[in-house]
């Protein structure tokens, strides 16, 4: 990926992003009663958390969701203390039906200052798109980032974008160049990091290369997908320490599927190697189109109630987010994923019986 001006451009991505470094106030703190958080992104003891519920949480579902609760969701998320929520894709609405109403999503959506919005992009057309939005409307700034993703493998990235990994880096640097040059910074995503649903057991050293072309290109941040939900303590540490040879730990996140129900303990892992940004999806929505029998993503719920009482602060009202989680889960008639939110209702239900008299 040896074009001649992304090394700059990455340059300037980064200055971005350190000048969007958010401002904690009172009243955010006010808001999150129930865990401290700190902005300085640079501080070993925070975790970030990427929410990525309303877009890699609704992707998957067959039935339409009306634009009005997409939104609802996103400004109950935000409002429950979530910082960076995923609200959806500018991808081809015949490859995935779902999401077609993203542009509505973020021009109706409340936009809080201290609330970063990240939408997916798969190619340039996606971007020409958002780029169209944005120009439509140039008094509200509708998003603070994009995401662009590839694959460890081409099997995987075959399936769902129709481009083998090499071509898909070259469709991506484009759009990444363009979207810094646009002021936008970018997240990438590798899919697939443990196993294929196509070609089996992937070897970290794709893993590795992949994220560091995602990197070079200009990705501020790469998250780590294990998509379909196989891995386990020992095959995530095992890729991590490639993928941690050549990149810095830093510019690393951990975006886990918990289809074998390891998604929290695969987090932990993460962060005990020094990760300290996780994707994680709202009551444990989702799935991959393209990824046949991965469930959801790893519970936010799960992962803030893993860290508690831990030395990392992680922003979130877990009471408020149970809440989302459940009016989500009853929404859209599916069981609720997420463990801890279970076991809250179930504490909040017995609180509510009348105490025996002794
Ligand atoms: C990438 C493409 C578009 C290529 O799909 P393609 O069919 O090869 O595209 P094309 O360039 O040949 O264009 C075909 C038609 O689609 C249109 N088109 C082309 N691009 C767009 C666009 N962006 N938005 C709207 N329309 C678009 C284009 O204009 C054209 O329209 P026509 O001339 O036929 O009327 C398609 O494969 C696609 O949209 N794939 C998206 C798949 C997807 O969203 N997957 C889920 C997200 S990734 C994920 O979940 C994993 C992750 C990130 O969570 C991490 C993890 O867990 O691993």
């Amino acid at each position: 990926m040896a074009l001649p001006s992304i090394s700059r451009l990455a340059a300037r991505g980064r200055c971005l992003t350190s000048s969007k470094q958010f401002t904690v106030t009172r009243a955010v703190h006010n808001r999150i009663p129930s865990s401290s958080y700190s902005t300085a992104a640079s501080s070993d003891n925070v975790i970030n958390i990427v929410e990525v519920g309303p877009r890699d949480g609704l992707q998957n579902e067959s039935a339409v969701i009306p634009p009005a609760t997409k939104v609802e969701l996103i400004n109950k998320l935000g409002r429950a203390g979530s910082r960076i929520i995923e609200a959806g894709s500018f991808v081809s609405p015949k490859w995935v039906p779902q999401m077609a109403g993203t542009a509505e999503i973020l021009k109706k959506m409340d936009k809080l200052p201290d609330v970063k919005y990240q939408v997916l992009v798969p190619n340039e057309k996606g971007l020409e798109n958002l780029f169209a939005l944005l120009d439509e409307n140039p008094d509200k700034p509708l998003v603070d980032e994009i995401a662009v993703f590839t694959a460890a493998t081409d099997e995987f990235s075959k399936a769902n974008t129709n481009t083998t990994v090499a071509e898909s880096l070259e469709k991506l640097s484009r759009v990444t160049r363009a979207s810094l040059e646009r002021g936008i910074q970018v997240r990438g995503y590798v899919s697939v990091v443990i196993t294929c649903p196509y070609s089996g057991k992937v070897d970290p050293a794709r893993v590795r290369d992949v994220t560091k072309a995602l990197l070079d290109m200009g990705c501020y941040e790469v998250s780590l997908g294990d998509t379909v939900g196989t891995g386990s303590p020992t095959t995530v540490s095992r890729m991590l320490d490639s993928v941690m040879s050549v990149n810095p730990v830093r510019k690393l996140a951990g975006h886990f599927h918990d289809t074998f129900g390891m998604g929290v303990v695969n987090a932990v892992t993460a962060v005990d190697a020094g990760i300290r940004t996780l994707d994680s999806s709202i009551a444990g929505l989702g799935g991959c189109p393209f990824s046949p029998g991965a469930t959801g993503n790893v519970a936010t719920e799960d992962i803030i109630y893993a860290f508690r009482d831990s030395k990392y602060r992680i922003a979130g009202d877990l009471e408020a987010l149970v809440d989302t989680g459940f009016w989500i889960s009853d929404l859209l008639k599916r069981d609720n994923s997420s463990r801890v939110a279970k076991a809250i209702r179930a504490r909040r239900e017995r609180d509510r019986q009348p105490k025996a008299k002794l």
